[in-house]
């Protein structure tokens, strides 16, 4: 059974990882940027959401990740093993990051779990080791002592995932993880990720590569302030569902 298969059969399981109801929210007054989004995503799934910019998808992350608050509606998420709430790894979009203060990768990628690597520039020897693993996985361990503001946009990216996935979490969150990246570096990014997915984590996307990522998806999620469509790709990339989500009905056509 592929990956495809087993995605959709969770999807049907009832089990969610997570459950936004009815979520509206925005940045000023009576301007809301989502809007009544009902949005499952069942616990190890893997979905991606695609849309034209500024259709709301950063914001819906972070409402997921608990950084933006809905105006009203409600999310919900699946009391994980300690009865609490998930850890979430959130990668922001790279462009969104100025570095300009000097800092390395490895105090970077500590930062994902501040609270366990020791106080200031000492890293204890398990966060040291922690880090290497991590690093190692996304095939960047070279880069350890380096100035972040020193590497590519890649390469940052790659650093940025390995700052969340250093805390294990049970929901990963990447803001468009392979934007200005190469083909190697996506595919690398890809292959972390799916393995992730394997062992169980809920993996949640923006992107706006419809060829290199959305179609090897099991579930995707079109947007445009609300949700336009969702299921696997065959069903989801359809003509009709593109020019709608990017806005490009053919007005003519449809005779208004
Ligand atoms: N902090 C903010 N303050 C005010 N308006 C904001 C803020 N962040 C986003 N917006 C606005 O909200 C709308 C949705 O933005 P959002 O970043 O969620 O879109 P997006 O789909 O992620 O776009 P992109 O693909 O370009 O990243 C846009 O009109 C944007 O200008």
């Amino acid at each position: 059974m592929g990956t495809e298969d087993k995605t959709v059969s969770r999807k049907n399981n009832n089990v969610n990882a997570l459950e936004l109801k009815e979520v509206t929210s925005g940045y000023s007054y009576n301007r809301p940027v989502v809007e009544g989004i009902n949005l499952q995503v069942p616990k190890g799934g893997f979905v991606g959401i695609l849309g034209p910019s500024g259709s709301g998808k950063t914001t819906l992350l972070k409402i997921i990740t608990g950084l933006h608050k809905p105006w009203y509606g409600t999310v919900e998420f699946y009391h994980y093993n300690n009865g609490g709430k998930p850890v979430i790894g959130y990668v922001p979009q790279v462009e969104s990051v100025d570095w300009t203060f000097p800092v390395t990768v490895r105090e970077v990628v500590s930062m994902g779990i501040w609270n366990q690597s020791g106080t200031g520039p000492m890293i204890n020897k398990v966060a040291g080791e922690k880090i290497r693993y991590v690093l190692e996985n996304l095939g960047i361990e070279e880069y350890m002592t380096r100035q972040i503001s020193e590497l590519s946009g890649g390469e940052q990216q790659r650093v940025f995932l390995a700052r969340a996935m250093i805390r294990f979490p049970d929901i990963l969150v990447l803001d468009e993880p392979t934007s200005g990246v190469d083909y190697n570096t996506r595919e690398t990014i890809l292959e972390v990720l799916a393995n992730l997915n394997e062992k169980g984590t809920t993996i949640i996307l923006t992107t706006h590569d419809i060829s290199g990522i959305a179609k090897r998806l099991p579930w995707l999620v079109c947007m445009n302030k609300h949700i336009v469509s969702e299921g696997p790709p065959t069903e989801v990339l359809t003509t009709e569902n593109l020019l709608e989500t990017y806005g490009l009905v053919d007005t003519e056509s449809v005779g208004r």
